[in-house]
């Protein structure tokens, strides 16, 4: 009989083939695929391979679809099939990575980064480097071939899982229409936690731990005890505070109901620091208003020549206009003095003509220490029900008028099976504007109770009827997906897609790989994270001791205040109090890896936002040193 001390996960620990050890991942280290009995090995051995058969599968299957659908070639799809079978192989067998061949700036960025890997084979390097590194070569498969460049493999997942979820957007859509009316600073600060909360469970939701089987929020919770193990009693002795009665029972029978689950997951949500964290985000973004309403300081010559030269970079050689004329000092205040709203009823005396508006002046990027306008930036992870989650904290922050602005952070490519893209973006959106879902939901014993002791007494000599189901429809859901879609298009909302999300890089290392990311992330109120993988970035993808704080785990990366959202998908956490590590461990050594748990953190303390000492991000593409372009998106 095989030695149960081979097996991870019932997956064999292979010694004999992989450089791997029969242990969890220690703690201080990183973690790797050389600890066989950790996530990320289980994850490297059975979990990749089988999302890349996968695509392989939906290739052999589909293949005449996916050619129409894209005007691509037998040549292509087999191409990109045999790209697929050799990386899966080269992952399984522990091969050295090899360059990327495409000829793109991120992909020679990708080759130094792997020519400077202390580690340079799947297993032996950092997880998180391997995993982003084959869904890097998953896209670059894509772009080798004329007609699949812009193939989304894992669309029909993403677009299965959307409707797999309706129902529980309606329900959230249904509520969502209440909170974002005028309310007083209490509800708003509970409605405020409430849909973090939906934004935290809405993780759970993710096809890439599914291995890409469609995740229904609902019968997972059905088809499995939603939980393997109860919820661990308090550390410590015997707690004085007395038991909170259960939550009240449901009233409608529906598959699964968003806001019942937070109230039946309360104790599984490790660290939960929503209340401190509303009221100073409510706080700084009243202050930043301030600052930004009250700037009337317009820097909009450049510097960038000037930052470059001091940088010891190439200044920009571009062909370009002549600058503007330095305006004269009352022109500056008579533009600041234009800015300012008109008081009520303020109109043109008669026989004066309406004035010009005055030219829009467009600060120095690199200059700005105050943004243009109160935003709030998520850093989205998976499409589907999770963005669904994610855009209705969105609406209610700009509803409440808590910011002005969202700004969502989405992948540029096919990411991690689930992760957002621009087309999901969108995708989503129009799929909830066009929602028709219709359902009945009977009412639970508990509901039919009420129903009856809340209505009135029937009239003398009839029977009081017996009190019916609801229609659950999709009309909210249309509803907000409408004024969502009006947010976009206005530039409330705004969705970007910047490179730093798919590099293989922990979040300590943004200032050094993208300082120009990084300074956007400092324009933020507030920036949320969203799932695991960004979680493990966060942390640098290092096994701390989970008692570490999270301001120490983050290791110096603070663009902002920044608030963590994720369920556990993987062995890695800080913040925990003494003990609770051991317990959980103690009933269950897997616990980290279902998302079964969540953390919801915050660290308040942003880095404050200087003048910067390099020219600004779009120097050499738009700026050439004169003149400022406009700058959309901070
Ligand atoms: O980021 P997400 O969607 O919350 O989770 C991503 C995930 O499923 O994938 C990774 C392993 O492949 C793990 O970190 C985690 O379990």
């Amino acid at each position: 009989m095989d030695d149960p001390e081979n097996y991870n996960n019932g997956v064999f620990i292979d010694t004999q083939n992989l450089p791997v050890m029969r242990l969890m991942t220690p703690f201080e280290v990183d973690l790797c695929g050389i600890y066989g009995r950790s996530f990320a090995y289980f994850s490297l051995k059975d979990r990749l391979p089988v999302i890349l058969t996968k695509i392989i599968d939906q290739l052999s299957r589909d293949g005449d679809k996916i050619k129409s659908a894209n005007s691509a070639s037998n040549e292509d799809v087999t191409s990109f099939m045999q790209a697929v079978a050799k990386l899966k192989n080269d992952l399984v067998t522990n091969k050295r990575y090899e360059p990327l061949t495409v000829d793109t700036p991120d992909a020679k960025k990708w080759n130094e980064w792997i020519a400077n890997q202390e580690h340079d084979k799947y297993f032996n390097n950092v997880w998180l480097f391997s995993e982003c590194y084959v869904y890097r070569r998953l896209k670059e498969a894509c772009e080798l071939t004329k007609g699949l460049a812009d193939f989304d493999y894992f669309e029909d997942q993403k677009t299965k899982a959307f409707n797999e979820n309706v129902e529980l957007m309606c329900i959230v859509a249904d509520r969502l229409v209440t909170m974002v009316q005028k309310s007083d600073k209490e509800k708003r600060k509970n409605d405020f936690i409430t849909l973090l909360k939906i934004a935290l469970w809405a993780n759970k939701a993710d096809l890439s731990l599914s291995l890409g089987d469609v995740v229904s929020m609902a019968t997972q919770d059905k088809e499995k005890p939603r939980f393997e193990v109860p919820p661990p009693a308090p550390t410590g002795k015997k707690s004085k505070v007395k038991a909170e009665p259960p939550p009240p029972a449901p009233l409608y029978a529906y598959d699964l109901d968003p806001f019942q689950m937070i109230l039946e997951n309360k104790d599984r949500i490790l660290v939960d620091d929503t209340p401190k964290m509303v009221d100073q985000i409510i706080s700084k973004a009243e202050a930043m208003n301030k600052a930004v309403d009250g700037n009337t300081t317009f820097k909009y010559k450049c510097s960038c020549h000037r930052l470059a030269t001091l940088a010891g970079m190439a200044i920009c050689k571009e062909e370009v206009p002549p600058p503007p004329a330095e305006p004269p000092a009352e022109a500056v205040a008579a533009a600041s003095e234009a800015e300012k709203p008109k008081e009520e009823g303020e109109k043109p005396k008669e026989g004066e003509k309406p004035k010009e508006e005055a030219p829009k002046q467009i600060p120095c990027p690199a200059k700005m220490t105050i943004p243009q306008a109160v935003m709030f930036d998520i850093v989205c992870d998976n499409a589907g029900y999770e963005l669904f989650a994610d855009l209705c904290l969105a609406h209610f922050l700009i509803a409440q008028k808590i910011v002005k602005k969202v700004r969502f952070h989405v992948k540029n490519m096919p990411w991690f099976v689930s992760d957002v893209t621009i087309k999901d973006f969108s995708s989503v959106i129009a799929a909830c504007m066009n929602s028709t879902f219709e359902k009945e939901i009977p009412l639970t014993a508990a509901g039919a109770a009420a129903a009856a002791a809340s209505a009135p007494p029937p009239p003398a000599g009839e029977e009081a009827s017996a009190p019916g189901p609801k229609i659950l429809t999709a009309e909210n859901l249309r509803a907000v997906a409408t004024q969502w879609d009006q947010y976009f298009k206005d530039g409330v909302f705004a969705v970007m897609a910047e490179d730093y999300w798919t590099y293989p890089h922990p979040f300590k290392d943004m200032k050094k790989y993208d300082y120009n990311m990084y300074r956007k992330l400092q324009y933020a109120v507030a920036v949320l994270f969203k799932g695991d993988l960004n979680y493990r970035k966060l942390l640098g993808e290092r096994n701390c001791n989970p008692t570490t704080t999270f301001e120490h785990a983050l290791q110096g990366f603070t663009p902002a205040p920044l608030i963590a959202v994720r369920t556990v998908k993987s062995e890695l956490i800080c913040g925990l109090p003494k003990g609770k590590w051991d317990q959980l461990t103690s009933l269950d050594e897997k616990w980290m890896q279902r998302g079964d748990y969540g953390v919801i953190q915050y660290y308040p303390k942003g880095e404050a936002l200087k003048v910067a000492d390099r020219p600004c991000m779009d120097y050499c593409r738009t700026c050439f040193g004169v003149i400022c372009p406009e700058h959309t998106d901070i």
